[in-house]
């Protein structure tokens, strides 16, 4: 960490002399301690500059933000199954390629970014700009962590570079990105007009899922739909993020542009967590609505923790998760029996599951074992998802997918995308599914997308009367 802007010259200048020396770009990663700041003002700050290059992260339990700009180096794959492999072996090779100093928790050369649920990507598809596997190094990061802020430059310093200019850019980024901490109020975006994408069909999926379920060929899958939503304004993400910090604090809030794109969400599930070799999973799965009273909202809950088929639904997750870890980690453990998890507008099961990385057991190899669980698959793994493909009529893209950061240690954490929606220009495309089992009915599965369709409808301002 630097604590002086002539440490920094010094630092680029040494990295300049050894680009000159060694005639190849050599990368540079700058972290200087800053005064606290608002992470939704400077990611809005940042966007005459960077819009289309922008992305945001708030960890669900801890005061965690991270906020990124631009692209400093980029690991990125369009096709294929070793896509996990390809990440954590560019990861490497670049971490070694790059200095070796230890920086703040969240800062310095980080690798952010997130891979699609399937391996592969339709062409003519929604995620023109969101391919199979996408990690950058940001340019520029931000990072709030607890009390303590840091603002990271990364860089490749080419031969002959201007020291100079670089220190200047530095600079007007650092004024300029922190200058104010207020957003401009809101654009209300109150006539949307919602179509959702063959939801008959769709609970024709779900009953000939249940039909495939009885036959035993699999135990659950999980069927996902998409509600496009079309508003008479852009669709700005700082706004949506704004509600969703609001209205979702005990989500992870994301959001990743990518050109004219931006996938964003508050998704209440994390996938997996490695913190100096410490592994934290969730299981998140089985559902009910909040109440409109305590009473009613505490009645429910008690309904949800003593239903069977939620109950085995939830199941599946925790032994699968379990025995993933069992076999990465040591130490496993699980609680005998799920808890509640209340997010604003639904509860689920839960149950945490945690353990220590055996040696040489990486975070994402921890993602590839665990992607997708059966709470975004289904059971058996490729049985169910063989099923979900058949049945599902949109490109799931980077929904119910990992999403994530990590380190040059190895620390990191990645969560599941859902409760999320791809924004475009007017347009959203928002994605809702649930967990099929024999007994499910279409009806009421429908009705449970409908309402895990809520956070991000009413984070764009699109509920329009509906509670
Ligand atoms: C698939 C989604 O949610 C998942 C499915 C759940 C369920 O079936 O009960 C609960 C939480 C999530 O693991 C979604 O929100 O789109």
């Amino acid at each position: 960490m630097i604590t002086s802007i002539e440490e920094a010259k010094r630092k680029i200048e040494d990295a300049s002399l050894r680009a000159n020396k060694l005639e190849k770009p050599q990368f540079v990663s700058i972290v200087k301690q800053i005064a606290q700041f608002d992470p939704l003002s400077v990611y809005y700050n940042g966007r005459h500059l960077y819009e289309g290059k922008r992305f945001f992260w708030k960890d669900a339990y801890e005061p965690f933000y991270l906020v990124g700009f631009d692209y400093a180096h980029i690991i990125e794959k369009n096709k294929g199954r070793d896509r996990f492999k390809y990440v954590e072996e560019e990861w490497k090779r670049f971490i070694k390629g790059a200095e070796d100093n230890k920086t703040p928790f969240g800062t310095g050369n980080l690798l952010f970014g997130g891979f699609s649920f399937h391996p592969y990507q339709k062409e003519d598809n929604l995620w023109t700009s969101f391919p199979v596997s996408r990690f950058f190094v940001p340019k520029v990061l931000f990072t709030s962590y607890n009390k303590e802020a840091f603002l990271t430059f990364n860089r490749y310093i080419k031969q002959g570079e201007s020291v100079e200019d670089i220190i200047k850019e530095m600079e007007h980024i650092e004024e300029t990105f922190l200058a104010s901490d207020t957003l401009p109020s809101q654009v209300h975006n109150r006539d949307a007009v919602q179509h959702e994408v063959a939801p008959e069909e769709w609970k024709r999926a779900v009953k000939h899922a249940t039909e495939q379920i009885r036959s035993g060929e699999i135990e659950k899958v999980v069927l996902a739909r998409e509600l496009q939503v079309t508003f008479h304004e852009k669709i700005w993400s700082e706004y949506a993020l704004s509600s969703l910090l609001e209205e979702q604090n005990l989500s992870y809030i994301f959001a990743v542009e990518q050109d004219s794109q931006c996938f964003i969400g508050a998704s209440p599930e994390r996938l997996v967590k490695s913190v100096d070799g410490e592994v934290f999973s969730t299981c998140l799965a089985g559902s009910i609505p909040r109440g409109h009273s305590a009473e009613e909202d505490e009645k429910l809950g008690e309904e949800l923790l003593n239903d069977e088929k939620n109950l085995f639904e939830h199941n599946l997750v925790v032994n699968m998760i379990e025995k993933a870890m069992k076999e990465t980690c040591l130490n496993v453990y699980a609680p005998e029996h799920p808890t509640l998890y209340k997010v604003k507008h639904i509860q689920h099961l839960y149950t945490p599951i945690r353990g220590k990385a055996k040696e040489g057991t990486t975070l994402i190899e921890l993602v590839e074992k665990l992607h997708p669980t059966p709470a975004l698959g289904g059971y058996p793994k490729e049985e169910s998802i063989e099923v979900l493909e058949k049945l599902e009529v949109f490109e799931r893209g980077w929904y119910a997918a990992p999403i994530g950061w990590l380190d040059g240690d190895g620390n990191g954490e990645f969560i599941v995308g859902i409760r999320s929606a791809l924004l475009r220009g007017h347009e959203a495309s928002l994605f809702a599914g649930c967990g099929i089992v024999a007994d499910s009915d279409p009806q009421s599965e429908y009705e449970e997308t409908k309402t895990k369709f809520k956070p991000m409808l009413s984070a764009l301002g699109g509920m329009n009367n509906d509670k």
